[in-house]
């Protein structure tokens, strides 16, 4: 039978879209394919001779070293996968398949680049930590240090920050910033003249590399100049609201380069950081819709009761007291029907604001209703504390108010509760202070019963007309 000889398809070899490397004993290439240039970015003539393991990515050295041993010792390795640097210093993963030939004293390997599959792959990984992380964070500063963790396993991520821009004061913020040599963002106000602004403004990506810096304008050139950047990846961060800010990856002189599949990456990630900062602060919204009083920014009913619980516990371990001031401002309707509802909304904003600065830190001044607000007063060391509190509110909101024009006074009637005379439970205390406030309002009583405490006399807490 007529043999035919196969000498030609060595030819063919270079069809293949995968690499034939063969390396001698000292590690060193000797036969390199093709599809070698494709896959490592260099040619033939500049890969034959070197040392296979300088290609090899530094992390994967060790590993890449032990399994060549094993190679050589006559097992076969059909699987093994790791990371080269290629010529233009991305990074490729390389899934090989290697045998050693005793004959010939070479391992003879076919690489094939699975850098996409991997990228893929780490991206669906990606996309699914974000989605849990957006879910699972308690606040947006660990979000955002959860997602740099993230994109550090898909791209190189030392220097990050996120740049959230408020489009009503026109003002960059940073929520989140690691930067090796800016350990503190430069907040801008007006934001206009940054990078990050040029981002949002555009609603696209910005890759600052020294090569492409040429084709950008002189205002963005000097930016990059002044900071000793090698590289700058700015991608915007697209809600359904429009862009709220951006992503930012910087390197230094002698860093890491970006490329425009990093881009690509930064850009898809985004789109999913974007819909997941939305919701958290939608949620955060939300949660500050249920606990505060959307005009004055107060706590609301069900929040000072939440604190009112926590304090009565304290109190109650540490045998402490506390009391509980019940104001309803009087006459208030009359604001309204007199000048209008936006000036009723003002003058409740502008009692919450007296309120506050009448109290500690610790204490709460919560709005549980229309004109009638809760203070109260934790650790109080004494109950007579409570009656010169009261006076104290009462004195504040004594002094006219100007609004709109309008120089108003309004005063309020206060009903004091104290624990743990007047009870034990939130309930009722709040149904103590409430009926103290009621008589208060009515007969023009103190704040207590003259029977239950000594400094209530004074009628300090009797209503005033407006
Ligand atoms: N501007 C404004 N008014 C409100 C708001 N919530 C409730 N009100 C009004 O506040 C008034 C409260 O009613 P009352 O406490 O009975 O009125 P008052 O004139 O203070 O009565 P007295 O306490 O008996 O003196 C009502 O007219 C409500 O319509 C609000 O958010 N803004």
């Amino acid at each position: 039978m007529e043999t035919k000889t196969c000498a030609p398809l060595g030819n063919f070899i270079d069809l293949m879209l995968d690499a034939i490397c063969v390396v001698d004993a000292e590690g060193r290439f000797v036969f390199v394919s093709a599809a070698c240039e494709r896959i490592f970015g260099y040619a033939p003539e500049e890969m034959i001779g070197k040392p296979m393991i300088d290609l090899v990515l530094p992390e994967d050295r060790p590993r890449t070293l032990q399994v060549a041993s094993q190679v050589m010792t006559g097992q076969p390795k059909p699987h093994f996968e790791n990371r080269y640097v290629r010529k233009d210093g991305q990074v490729v993963h390389i899934m090989w398949s290697a045998r050693w030939s005793e004959q010939e004293q070479v391992r003879v390997a076919v690489a094939r680049d699975v850098t996409e599959l991997k990228q893929a792959a780490a991206l669906q990984t990606a996309l699914y930590a974000i989605s849990e992380a957006a879910h699972a964070a308690e606040d947006m500063l660990a979000l955002f240090r959860h997602i740099h963790r993230i994109i550090g396993e898909l791209l190189p991520a030392d220097n990050f920050s996120v740049a959230l821009y408020d489009a009503e004061r026109d003002q960059l913020s940073f929520p989140y910033h690691v930067d090796v040599q800016e350990p503190s963002p430069v907040l801008r106000k007006p934001a206009a003249g940054t990078l990050c602004a040029e981002v949002i403004r555009s609603s696209q990506p910005l890759l600052l590399t020294p090569e492409t810096l040429d084709g950008f304008p002189a205002h963005l050139r000097q930016i990059v100049g002044r900071k000793s950047l090698c590289c700058w990846l700015g991608v915007p961060l697209n809600s359904s609201k429009g862009t709220i800010g951006a992503l930012v990856l910087k390197s230094y002189s002698g860093g890491v380069r970006y490329g425009e599949k990093d881009k690509e990456l930064l850009q898809f990630v985004s789109n999913q950081i974007a819909t997941a900062i939305e919701r958290h602060q939608l949620y955060a919204r939300l949660q500050y819709m249920a606990q505060y009083d959307e005009l004055t920014g107060l706590p609301n009913r069900g929040l000072l009761f939440d604190r009112l619980h926590t304090a009565l516990a304290r109190a109650r371990r540490e045998q402490g007291q506390l009391a509980l001031l019940y104001l309803d401002l009087d006459k208030f309707k009359q604001v309204n029907d007199t000048h209008g509802h936006a000036v009723g909304d003002q003058l409740l904003r502008a009692v919450a604001r007296r309120l506050k600065l009448c109290v500690r830190e610790a204490d709460t001044v919560a709005r549980i209703g229309g004109d009638e607000f809760v203070v109260l007063l934790e650790s109080l060391q004494h109950p007579e504390h409570a009656q010169p509190a009261a006076d104290k509110l009462r004195g504040a909101l004594d002094q006219p108010l100007t609004i709109d024009g309008h120089s108003l006074r309004i005063l309020p009637s206060i009903g004091i509760a104290l624990y743990p005379e007047h009870g034990d439970s939130a309930q009722a205390l709040l149904r103590h202070a409430d009926d103290a406030m009621y008589r208060a309002k009515k007969g023009g009583e103190s704040c207590l019963p003259p029977q239950e405490h000594p400094l209530s006399g004074d009628g300090g807490c009797a209503p005033q007309p407006a």
